[in-house]
């Protein structure tokens, strides 16, 4: 077979449109059987519809249709190329040299469009992804963080694990090994279809035990890549469960790692290190347990593909001899025979090699909607309703629970007025934080009717106080943002609460809650309200680490420069009461007592 290279041009392009049209033609109504019968079908649609979908607008899905018609140019590329190899090895054995130097020059033609297509493939690609990730990455941070779902997951029955790795890491994987699978499947039936119509045209009868087989080397490359990928998906099946937890295994180190590091110094005081290390190591072990798994399934499994396709090297060198030796083909001829079959090969056998590669992506995509649907249930699960109401506390009929059941608190009644305060108290356990959370509406295991300022007119100074990543102005102002202009406002509140010092280095970005002590973390908590001047505040132990004066000075200041706010505090020291005008008593198994303070 040869190729008249003079028309090759012309002939590509209408090539190109043909292939294009008929493969978009196959293509939508796989997408949309697979996207609607195969669980995987339907967590790739839940996870990319939401930006392929022309409603968001048609730049991704133009995207994708190029990257197409450039997967198809690729294949077309290969065609012309093997045409090149059976034109330039007859060339060869004909002692032809006007043929030789004509061929070379095509070679130069086709080399350069090669590589500039593999340039801009890589391009266009990459640029594809980076968006789509970019975008995911916006999406799933948000949903995450929609209606506490990042708090009140944990208050799932299954709760999700590792959920940094599965924004920051799996995102990156479902976009990739998407790009990569779909054109690699899309490029694998393509070039079947072209080079087994070359091999068609190339391939002659073989007699075996006296009968006559027509068009021999299609039938075999078929029937032997069908039953190898038949063994291989045997293989191979095992390696979706290995995958799926040696990424569950490494983050759950990662965390181990990570959580050694936050709590440095508390392992440091308690000489925890041998308790830590043993911790690491089990983790560690059972990661390396699974990656041996994983390595011995592999090696079966990449054993059989490779010894499947060396054997496959020498099937059409065998096969076409005796038509080679008897002048029916040429050398050419020959060459190109086994060119095709190999792609053929290559082409029946993404199916098999990509096995692996798809068992990932089948625990990507597990993990990513995992996420999003225990996101869904943890904003589905029971919460107060609360009623944005100014200047007023009210609180009706609360009841709260534990997670298992038992009654904490039992038709709390009561109500605020601006400048009042309250003082909750009661044993460790009895359910003093539990009843913050169910009045900011975070516990799920609470009902009643609770009425107050929202937004940043209610502030919650939960027991560890908490400083964000950033500058120590952001720190002060959370979850205000506060600028430059704030700046004298600032240093009047941190003098005022014997911050004075840090008032130059309010731009310093540094992890500052290693650098602060728990006692000035909480003077700065006690600065963030002053700032943001909220109309009701909740104070969960929020001077624990002070001294008496210090929390005499503090409340103070508070009263003074907020007299209006409403003060809602939990604090075990009788020094308390005298800034609280009532008491609020629990006992922790449901009752609860109002008093003078
Ligand atoms: N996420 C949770 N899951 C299960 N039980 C919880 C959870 N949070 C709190 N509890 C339980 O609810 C009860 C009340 O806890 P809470 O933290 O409200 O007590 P507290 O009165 O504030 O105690 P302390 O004075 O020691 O801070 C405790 O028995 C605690 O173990």
């Amino acid at each position: 077979m040869s190729a008249d290279w003079n028309i090759q041009l012309a002939a590509s392009f209408i090539w190109l449109g043909k292939a294009f049209l008929i493969t978009l033609v196959c293509l939508v109504p796989v997408l949309w059987l697979a996207s609607r019968f195969t669980r995987w079908g339907r967590q790739f649609r839940q996870l990319a519809w939401p930006y392929l979908r022309p409603g968001r607008g048609w730049k991704p899905l133009l995207t994708i249709a190029l990257m197409l018609l450039l997967a198809l140019f690729s294949v077309r590329m290969s065609v012309l190329f093997s045409f090149w190899y059976n034109g330039f090895y007859s060339a060869l054995q004909d002692l032809n040299i006007g043929t030789f130097w004509f061929l070379l020059g095509v070679f130069s033609v086709l080399a350069t469009i090669h590589v500039a297509l593999a340039l801009l493939t890589y391009y266009i690609g990459q640029a594809f992804e980076i968006r789509w990730r970019s975008w995911l990455n916006d999406w799933l941070t948000q949903d995450w963080l929609a209606g506490d779902a990042y708090y009140r997951t944990q208050f799932l029955d299954v709760v999700v694990d590792n959920p940094d790795q599965r924004i920051e890491r799996d995102i990156a994987a479902f976009v990739n090994g998407s790009r990569t699978l779909f054109f690699g499947a899309v490029s694998a039936l393509v070039s079947l279809v072209e080079f087994t119509e070359i091999l068609w045209g190339l391939s002659g009868p073989l007699t075996i035990a006296g009968v006559d087989i027509p068009r021999a080397m299609i039938l075999i490359v078929y029937l032997y890549v069908i039953i190898a990928t038949l063994i291989a998906f045997k293989l191979g099946h095992p390696l979706i469960r290995l995958n799926f937890m040696n990424e569950k295994l490494s983050a759950n180190f990662r965390y181990a790692l990570m959580r050694l590091r936050e709590y440095a110094e508390n392992v440091a005081f308690y000489q925890g290190g041998a308790v830590e290390n043993r911790t690491l190591w089990s983790r560690f072990s059972a990661l390396i347990a699974n990656l041996w798994a994983l390595v011995f399934r592999t090696l079966k499994f990449d054993g059989f593909n490779l010894a499947v396709t060396q054997a496959a090297v020498v099937f059409p060198f065998i096969v076409q001899a005796p038509r080679f030796f008897s002048g029916a083909i040429k050398l050419g001829d020959v060459i190109q025979t086994s060119q095709a079959f190999g792609q053929v090969q290559d082409s029946l056998s993404f199916f098999r090699t990509s096995y692996d590669a798809f068992a990932q992506y089948r625990a990507t995509l597990d993990r990513l909607t995992g996420f999003l649907d225990a996101n869904t249930q943890a904003r589905a699960l029971p919460a107060i309703a609360i009623e944005t109401r100014a200047n007023t506390l009210d609180v009706a009929g609360l009841r709260v629970q534990r997670p298992d059941g038992k009654v904490l608190l039992d038709g709390l009644t009561f109500a605020m007025q601006p400048g009042q305060t309250l003082l909750i108290k009661g044993p460790s356990g009895s359910g003093k934080t539990t009843l913050l959370r169910a009045l900011a509406g975070l516990w799920p295991h609470a009902e009643g009717q609770v009425r107050r300022p929202t937004g940043t007119q209610a502030l919650f100074l939960s027991q560890r106080p908490y400083l964000p990543l950033g500058s120590l102005r952001d720190a002060l102002a959370y979850p205000a943002t506060a600028s430059a202009a704030d700046d004298s406002r600032i240093n009047t509140v941190l003098h005022q609460v014997s911050l004075g010092h840090l008032s130059a280095r309010l731009d310093d970005v540094t992890d500052w809650s290693r650098i602060l002590s728990i006692g000035e973390q909480q003077r700065l908590a006690f600065a963030r309200v002053l700032f943001n001047r909220p109309q009701l505040a909740f104070l969960d132990e929020a001077t624990s680490a002070t001294d008496e004066g210090l929390e005499h000075a503090l409340y103070s200041l508070l009263r003074t420069e907020l007299p209006d706010c409403m003060l809602v505090s939990i604090g075990h020291r009788s020094t308390l009461d005298a800034f609280h005008a009532v008491c609020l008593q629990l006992d922790g198994q449901g009752a609860w007592h109002l008093n003078p303070s």
